[in-house]
Parts: C-alpha cells; sequence; structure tokens
C-alpha cells in the first residue's frame, strides 16, 4: 500500500521513530507531512515525507522517513467494530444495538469482556438490586474495558417508586393456594411470618376497598381484600399462583387499574442519590422507572445539564398507562425510550403489548429519539441453552419495527446462558436486517419543525446511499445531531460516525446503524475526511473503489466562519 497526499496528525497513542531533528515527537505534539508516502510492511507503516512538528508555537521542518508504530490507534474504532466490519464487510455490520443487564452471573471482568465481544453496546446496571460497592465495581471493570479498546456505555436504571413486595419469607418463590389468608403488611419484622407479605410502601393500601383485587406481578397470583386492619390489608387468595422476591403490586376495582402509584414521585430520594453516583462515575445513560410525565424527565435533565458540560443522557421508561397517555411529551423531553414490557404488561392488557411497541418505536423514529425494546425477549433462556420459536419471533418483530436497540433482563443478569442469549440476539437482528433490506422496506417519516437543513440533508443522503448502493455513509459530528438524523432514516449502509467528543460517541452506542469513532476533529472538512478515509485505509477497513457518502455539520473553530453543512460522495483512490 503506498499513498500520497497531504496529512496531519496530532500525536496521542501514535509512537514515532526516526533519528532526526525532532527525536520522538509526544503527546499533543501536531506533526504535518507534505507530500507523504504510505508504506505498509508487515503492520508497520513507514512514513517518507516532508514534515513539520509544531512543539508549542516552535515548528521544525525535516525531511525523511519515519516508522509510525500504532498510529491506528487514532482512528478510535472499537475492537468488536472493527473486527465485524474486517469480516463482513460494510453491510455486515449489525445495525440493531444490544444492552444487557448485568447482575451476579455476568460481572466478572472475564465475563463482561466475553459480553462486550459477544456484541454487547451497552451494559444497564438496576439499582433496584444489589449494593453501591457492587455497582461502582461493574462501572469500573466496564472502564477497563474500554480502556482496552471496547465501547461500552454504561447505563443506570432508577428503581422508582413502585408498590412491590419487600419480603414473603422464603428466599426464592413462595406458592399462594386457592382460598388461602393472607396478610399484607407495612411492618418491618426480622425472618419470616408464614403468609405474610411485606409490602415496600407505607401508603400502599390508601383508598383501598374491601373487594378490591390485588394483582401479583400482573397476573401470576390474585387475591381479593376482605378486611382492612389500619394500613393493613387481610386478603383472600381468588387464583393461586407464585409470588417471586420484588412481586409488583397493583389493585383493581370492576376490571379497572386503581391508580396507586400516582402520588408517588417519579424520582425518590433514592433515585436522587443513585443519580449523583452514576454521575460521580460518569455514566452515559440514566433510565428512569415509571416516568408519568416529561416534568420528571425535564427536571432531571436541567439538574444534569448544570452540573456538567457533558451530562448522562436521559431515557425514559415507558411502563405505566400514565406514560402511554402522555408519550410524545416525554419522548421530545428525552433522550431516548426504553419500552419496559414487564412493567408495562401489569398494567395494560398483555395483548395490546405488541401494537404499542410498534406505536411507540415509530413515534420515537418521528422524534428522531432512540427506542430500546426491553424485558423477555429471551426469558426462556435464564434456564434453557435454546430459545422458544416464539421469542425468536418476538425479536425479529422487534427489528423489523426499527428499534434502535434489544435489551437482555434476567437473562444475562442471572441466567445461565448470557453469552448465547446475547449471540440470539444478534444473529436474529443481523438476519432480520438483511431480510428487511432485501425487502427494501424503509417507512416514511414525516418532517419534523427542527432544524430542517439537517434533516433534509440526511434524508436526502440516506436515500442517495441506498439508490446507488454505496458502501458506507461518514458523518462529522460534534453532538451527534447528524449522526441520529442519518440512522433515523435506516439506510441500507453502515453509518459511521466521527466524533472527537466522547459523551457523543457514548451516546451513540445506542443508535440503530450508527458505528462512532472517538477522532480528533478539526473544523475543516476536507481534512477531516482525508484523515479519517486514510485511517481507515491504513487498517485496511476501506479500499480502493469503495465510494463512501461524507456528511458534514462541524462548526468551523475560527469565528469568522459560519456552520458549514456538506454532502460529498468520495470514491477511494
Ligand atoms: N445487580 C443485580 N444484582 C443481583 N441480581 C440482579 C441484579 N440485576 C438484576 N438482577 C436479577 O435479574 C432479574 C432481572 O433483572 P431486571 O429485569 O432488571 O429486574 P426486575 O426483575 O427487578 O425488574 C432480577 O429480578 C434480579 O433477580
Ligand atoms: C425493564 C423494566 O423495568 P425493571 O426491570 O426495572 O422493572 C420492565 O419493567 O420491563
Ligand atoms: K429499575
Ligand atoms: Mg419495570
Amino acid at each position: 500500500m503506498a499513498v500520497t497526499g497531504k496529512f496531519a496528525v496530532i500525536c496521542n497513542q501514535m509512537i514515532m521513530r526516526k533519528p532526526g531533528v525532532f527525536g520522538a515527537p509526544v503527546a499533543g505534539q501536531r506533526v504535518c507531512f507534505n507530500a507523504w508516502k504510505l508504506k505498509d510492511r508487515k503492520g508497520r507503516i513507514e512514513i517518507k515525507a516532508v514534515a513539520h512538528v509544531e512543539v508549542g508555537t516552535k515548528s521544525t521542518t525535516d525531511q525523511g522517513s519515519w516508522n509510525l508504530k500504532g498510529l491506528e490507534g487514532n482512528l478510535g474504532v472499537d475492537l468488536v467494530s472493527e473486527e465485524e466490519l474486517r469480516k463482513k464487510g460494510f453491510m455486515g455490520l449489525r445495525k440493531t444495538k444490544l444492552v444487557c443487564t448485568i447482575g451476579p452471573a455476568c460481572c466478572s471482568l472475564e465475563e463482561l469482556e466475553k459480553l462486550a465481544l459477544e456484541g454487547m453496546n451497552v451494559a444497564r446496571l438496576n439499582m433496584c438490586h444489589n449494593t453501591r460497592e457492587w455497582h461502582l465495581d461493574v462501572i469500573r471493570k466496564i472502564k477497563k474495558l474500554n480502556e482496552k479498546g471496547y465501547c461500552v456505555a454504561v447505563m443506570i436504571d432508577t428503581e422508582g417508586s413502585q408498590i412491590h413486595v419487600v419480603d414473603h419469607g422464603a428466599p426464592s418463590s413462595v406458592k399462594a393456594q386457592d382460598g388461602s389468608i393472607w396478610h399484607f403488611t407495612t411492618e418491618k419484622f426480622e425472618g419470616s411470618r408464614p403468609l405474610t407479605v411485606q409490602a415496600s410502601h407505607e401508603g400502599f393500601s390508601e383508598g383501598i376497598e374491601i373487594g378490591d383485587e390485588v394483582v401479583i406481578d400482573g397476573g401470576m397470583a390474585t387475591f381479593e381484600v376482605i378486611e382492612k386492619i389500619g394500613n393493613d390489608l387481610r386478603c383472600k387468595c381468588t387464583d393461586s399462583g407464585l409470588l417471586l422476591p420484588r412481586a409488583k403490586l397493583s389493585f383493581w376495582r370492576d376490571e379497572k387499574l386503581v391508580g396507586r402509584n400516582y402520588e408517588l414521585p417519579t424520582l425518590s430520594g433514592k433515585d436522587w442519590s443513585d443519580i449523583e453516583f452514576g454521575v460521580s462515575e460518569g455514566v452515559d445513560f440514566i433510565a428512569v422507572s415509571f416516568v408519568k410525565d416529561a416534568k420528571a424527565i425535564r427536571h432531571l435533565k436541567s439538574y444534569l445539564s448544570a452540573k456538567s458540560t457533558k451530562s448522562a443522557r436521559v431515557l425514559a421508561k415507558i411502563e405505566c398507562v400514565e406514560s402511554l397517555h402522555k408519550l410524545e411529551e416525554i419522548v421530545e423531553a428525552s433522550d431516548g425510550i426504553m419500552i419496559a414490557r414487564g412493567d408495562l404488561g401489569v398494567e395494560i392488557p398483555l395483548e395490546q403489548i405488541p401494537s404499542m411497541q410498534e406505536k411507540i418505536i415509530e413515534v420515537c423514529r418521528q422524534l428522531n429519539k432512540p427506542a430500546i425494546v426491553a424485558s423477555q425477549l429471551l426469558e426462556s433462556m435464564i434456564q434453557y441453552p435454546t430459545p422458544t420459536r416464539a421469542e425468536v419471533a418476538d425479536i425479529s418483530e422487534a427489528v423489523r419495527q426499527y428499534a434502535d436497540a434489544l435489551m437482555l433482563s434476567g437473562e444475562s443478569a442471572i441466567g445461565s446462558y448470557g453469552q448465547k442469549a446475547l449471540s440470539v440476539l444478534r444473529t436474529t437482528s443481523s438476519r432480520m436486517e438483511s431480510w428487511s433490506r432485501e425487502e427494501n422496506m424503509q417507512a416514511n417519516l414525516n418532517q419534523s419543525k427542527s432544524d430542517q437543513i439537517a434533516e433534509q440533508i440526511c434524508n436526502c443522503v440516506a436515500e442517495m446511499a441506498n439508490n446507488l448502493g454505496l458502501d458506507a455513509i461518514f458523518v462529522f459530528t460534534r453532538h451527534g445531531q447528524m449522526a441520529t438524523l442519518l440512522s433515523r432514516n435506516r439506510p441500507n449502509p453502515p453509518i459511521f460516525a466521527f466524533t472527537s467528543d466522547s459523551s457523543t460517541r457514548m451516546a451513540l452506542s445506542l443508535q440503530w446503524g450508527v458505528t462512532p469513532l472517538l477522532v480528533d476533529l478539526s473544523g475543516d472538512t476536507e481534512a477531516n475526511t482525508e484523515k479519517s478515509i486514510n485511517l481507515m485505509k491504513t487498517k485496511e477497513l476501506i479500499k480502493e473503489g469503495d465510494t463512501v457518502l461524507v456528511v458534514s455539520d462541524i462548526i468551523p473553530s475560527s469565528a469568522t466562519q459560519t456552520l458549514f453543512q456538506s454532502i460529498q460522495v468520495k470514491t477511494v483512490v
């Protein structure tokens, strides 16, 4: 491989060796090569060039040849995407992102690395479970993996104020028999009491009347309230079933849900302290449980942006009836949505979930926000090494609906086959993506009001890329907006988003079809493009004859220049 052209790099991981005037340039120095020639000799890159090195304000020029080792580090592509690209080519890159809930079954460094290798884009920590120390340990391990070259974002998921069972006296499940009489209480006691259930919230029985139904986990078991004793309830089991640890309680009257969660705050004191912890550990996403309207999301977002410039992205979990009534305002206010089908299935009839899921994904795409489909995607794999056919069909349906991301819960957190479950997600989504491409299923988008130029550019780029059968789309972006607008169109070729902002890179981990890369970007689109193509070339991720569409919305550093948005078609030479 020999390439000529103009070239500039900022030294970071790069080691340069050439005896001569500069010695070895160090981190932060800018090295410019004019009329350079690049040769790859068995993995070593040799540059023959006239060059000058800028050290602070001084610069010197030299001529000769340099060996560059580690230049590839500058491309900022993660190990897994690089490997996938090498093996399968542009069209083989998976578009649907994968989220894994981390729990005791996968929290060692080795197991986390296996999940990362298997395609985990985001690690989710459910703050309902385990200790602060445990969560901290997992976050640190993921940071360590990212230092090794992986790109795994971290999400914390708040506990929220849901009424649930604290303890029912058994370590795992306990069976409630038909006709048995149970005591539901908020009294705290040591050890276990038979036929007694501790509820998590003091006022859990407020407004509840004799004759109301207590439904466990959306139908696992059902009780009828037969007596109120102070805040406690005496209940008769009318539909036998299992009570699991932390099982959810909902109350029904005349076949309607009694809105017991209305009065509870979306973010509890514990949630705020978990958020504080997450922010101090630099997590990338905060998923807010039981969002009822946009208020809590707006509040959290303004709190976060006041706290730091690189704030975590806020995801709203759609898992209660009230959130369905205010869907659009919640999607608008948040940075993305999780369709939390577990609790949603407790609040609305199960048969409504599939159509609701499709509607939520569609609203998210229209409003340009990523959507995660969560819960029970591969529930049977918590115990068994193969999925049910119905589970594979469910995953395929979510991919066909163009969800941005799919999530594992118990499958990875406590299951025996977490890596296998992740590999089922990966292969099933890749298959469905290529089928969708063959069927040419891109659905139409409405125009949104804001930033119409960027939106129009991205719509055109996606259409052009599909019509011309181009190999890849490159986008240079600071905040990720152009990358999300491209992703929203679900184009056939992969989108490589080059950004110099590490929080943007992590936020794009959730975005359909986007491979985020961390690079040094200048305000000069031409230079950025040249540099990125050359770096991809040196890594042999792109070859002569490949055609890429380059989109840019980088704001130039110089104040005299205005925002420059452009589309270019480049054939690699
Ligand atoms: N950090 C953790 N520590 C221990 N167990 C966990 C953890 N995260 C999740 N789990 C287990 O995995 C199951 C599935 O996770 P998830 O769906 O996030 O929680 P939940 O079932 O409470 O909604 C949980 O019920 C719990 O048993
Ligand atoms: C993802 C969900 O939330 P959690 O696991 O926190 O209950 C859900 O309810 O589907
Ligand atoms: K939660
Ligand atoms: Mg939930």
